[in-house]
């Protein structure tokens, strides 16, 4: 029961029953214990968002179980599921999506405001979360005033702000050019290990893939173990 998330036989088809049926996912398991950070490689339109929309409860499946700490949330309440989502999710995309009309330390405070949290103490663990990718001197800046990188290190410190338990990413650094990519991928590793935090994130980028504990490969709808 140390698994932070377990994917069970999930099944997932789009138009089913019509006769675009598209059966995207078939038969998913996997479980990813404590601490564990797992790659996901996969070819375009292999299933890749689908997967990660449901581990992330943005989508259910058809079928099978979606069990984030112990608890199989894939036919809770929506209350439940957005819950969970704030307190124990964390997710990054490829582009930032920072709120471009507030600074960098706003967007790391109002996640931790939705969820509770003093104004005082949510601004303190933003400044803290900032200096610790380096940002210590860019907190007022707004996200167009940052670079890419930058921009992307500030996403991480956001979706970190509610100390979740596991990190959703699909391609954290893809709109990054190569060195600055692996830069910031570094940064992001860096604060996933000293957080114990787990994650299931999505790259394109073998060398990636390869600094991560353990890489699956998804190929139309079946995940497999990478050989490494
Ligand atoms: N809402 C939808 N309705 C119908 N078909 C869909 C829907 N969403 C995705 N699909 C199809 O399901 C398959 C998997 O889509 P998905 O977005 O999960 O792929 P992906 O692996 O993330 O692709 P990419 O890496 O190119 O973004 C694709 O064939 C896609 O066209």
């Amino acid at each position: 029961m140390s698994d932070v998330l377990s994917l069970e036989a999930i099944e997932k088809s789009y138009n089913k029953g019509k006769p675009g049926e598209i059966r995207v996912l078939r038969g998913i398991n996997l479980a990813i214990p404590r601490g564990q950070v797992v790659a996901l490689v996969a070819p375009s339109g292999a299933g890749k968002s689908t997967l990660l929309h449901i581990a992330g409860l943005l989508d259910t499946p058809d079928s099978g179980r979606v069990v984030l700490n112990g608890e199989d949330l894939s036919r809770a309440s929506d209350r439940r599921r957005t819950e969970a989502r704030r307190n124990e999710l964390g997710f990054v995309y490829q582009f930032h999506h920072l709120l471009p009309e507030f600074t960098a330390e706003e967007n790391v405070v109002l996640p931790q405001l939705a969820n509770g949290v003093s104004r005082g103490a949510a601004l303190a663990r933003a400044r803290a979360l900032l200096a610790r990718v380096g940002l210590s001197e860019r907190c007022g800046h707004r996200p167009s005033a940052m670079s890419g990188g930058e921009q992307q290190r500030v996403a991480f410190c956001r979706a970190l702000a509610n100390g979740p338990s596991l990190l959703l990413a699909d391609e954290p650094t893809g709109n990054l050019d190569p060195g600055t990519s692996d830069t910031v991928f570094g940064v992001l590793m860096d604060l996933v290990r000293e957080t114990g935090l787990s994650a299931l994130i999505a790259t394109h980028n073998l060398d990636l893939a390869a600094r991560m504990d353990r890489v699956v490969r998804l190929d139309a709808g079946v995940l497999s173990e990478a050989a490494r």
